[in-house]
């Protein structure tokens, strides 16, 4: 290429910006929630019973950003034989406000974790885990108590921090009705795993995209059918298919894959495309995605952890509400959580 410097087309967003602005809203939230000026700081009781060090790492971060915003973080580092009592406790615990367990615990033995899952009270299941939370994300249904609908269910941290980068880029047109802003986008999510890959794919569909969920076991099609007339996203298999058919139809392509050699072939993007990074590795070769992507997020985990914060203060709005609110702060309560 010529000396002159060709001017970079691709915006890389990071992590940061979005998150910021979403405790802003959240330490916001959180002042219209607690009825009381002098209520005491929510706490989030944290659970580490493996020795994954990403997991430590993100409990170090969550602690960090947990403080830095006027919450309480108790982490507790147990043996795994003790974690069933131990949350039991924190269920029953008034001064918790929520529980956050770090998975994976017993490696390969999926369905302890899931009993684990379950142990957490699902009014302090603030990673979105519990069985009701997952039941209302897949069917589309945003509220533990319709027809009141003042409780708002609660999503899993990581698909709903992609949400909100998705918002943040507007990739969510509010032209459109709520409930249908990614109609006419077709997203692909590299990754369909129970906790991250599955439930962004269901939340994008149920949100109105066209959907290719790409996992090693192959290509499933999420989407609200024909016109989005179906309430929720219906699963269709693409035999045969593969990342080289999926990649050129995608405006937005999100990977998840944990590992160091996996990257997205940058070939086969889309000029123009939106490339978002929620693995711990990098999916996306970095400086070829930039003369290729309109816009690149190359990670989200601070997302998550705002979402995670956000989540704990969701919970505590849902509570019953205190003997003595008033009308108008219940109002304040509902209000502050209108607009997801
Ligand atoms: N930034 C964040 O907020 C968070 C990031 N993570 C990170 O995201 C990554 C994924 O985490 P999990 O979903 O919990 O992992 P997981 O191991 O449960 O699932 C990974 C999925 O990717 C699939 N996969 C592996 N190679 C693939 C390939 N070449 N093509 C397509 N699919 C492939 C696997 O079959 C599996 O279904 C990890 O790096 C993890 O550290 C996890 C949680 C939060
Ligand atoms: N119940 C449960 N929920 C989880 O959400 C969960 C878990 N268990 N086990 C471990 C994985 C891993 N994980 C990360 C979260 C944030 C960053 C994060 O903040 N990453 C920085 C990386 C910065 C750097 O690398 O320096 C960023 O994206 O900006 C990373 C990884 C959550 N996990």
């Amino acid at each position: 290429m010529a000396s002159q410097e060709v001017p970079k087309t691709c915006k890389v967003i990071l992590a940061d910006t979005i998150a910021k602005k979403m405790l802003a809203e959240v330490k916001e939230t959180l002042a219209k929630v607690q009825a009381n000026p002098n209520a005491s700081k929510p706490t989030l009781a944290a659970f580490l019973a493996n020795d994954d060090p990403a997991a430590a790492q993100y409990a170090e971060w969550s602690k960090k950003t947990c403080e830095e915003n006027g919450f309480n973080f108790d982490l507790h580092k147990i043996q795994k034989e003790s974690l069933e009592e131990a949350i039991v406790e924190a269920n029953n615990d008034p001064a918790v406000d929520g529980i956050i367990v770090y998975y994976p615990i017993w490696v390969g033995n999926q369905q302890q974790d899931r009993y684990i899952q379950e142990t957490v009270a699902l009014s302090k299941d603030v990673e979105g885990l519990c069985h009701t939370h997952l039941f209302n994300m897949y069917h589309n249904v945003r509220f533990l108590d319709p027809p009141h609908n003042l409780k708002k269910s609660i999503l899993p941290c990581t698909p709903l921090a992609i949400v909100k980068a998705l918002e943040h880029l507007q990739i969510y047109n509010p032209i459109l009705a709520y409930g249908n802003r990614l109609y006419g986008k077709t997203i692909t999510v590299i990754n369909r795993s129970e906790v991250n890959g599955r439930p962004l794919a269901a939340l994008l569909a149920n949100d109105g995209a066209t959907v290719y969920s790409v996992d090693i076991t192959g290509v499933q099609l999420f989407t609200r059918g024909s016109g989005i007339r179906a309430p929720r996203h219906q699963v269709l298999d693409k035999e045969g298919w593969g990342l080289k058919d999926v990649l050129p139809l995608s405006d937005v392509v999100i990977g998840g894959v944990p590992t160091e050699k996996f990257k997205v072939p940058t070939e086969l993007l889309r000029e123009g495309v939106v490339c978002i990074n929620f693995s711990s590795y990098r999916n996306f070769d970095g400086p070829a995605v930039k003369e290729k992507a309109s816009i690149y997020v190359p990670s989200i985990g601070k997302v998550t952890i705002a979402v995670l914060l956000r989540n704990l203060v969701r919970l505590i709005a849902n509570r019953p509400r205190p003997e003595g609110t008033s009308d108008d702060a219940e109002k304040a309560r509902n209000e502050a959580f209108k607009d997801d």
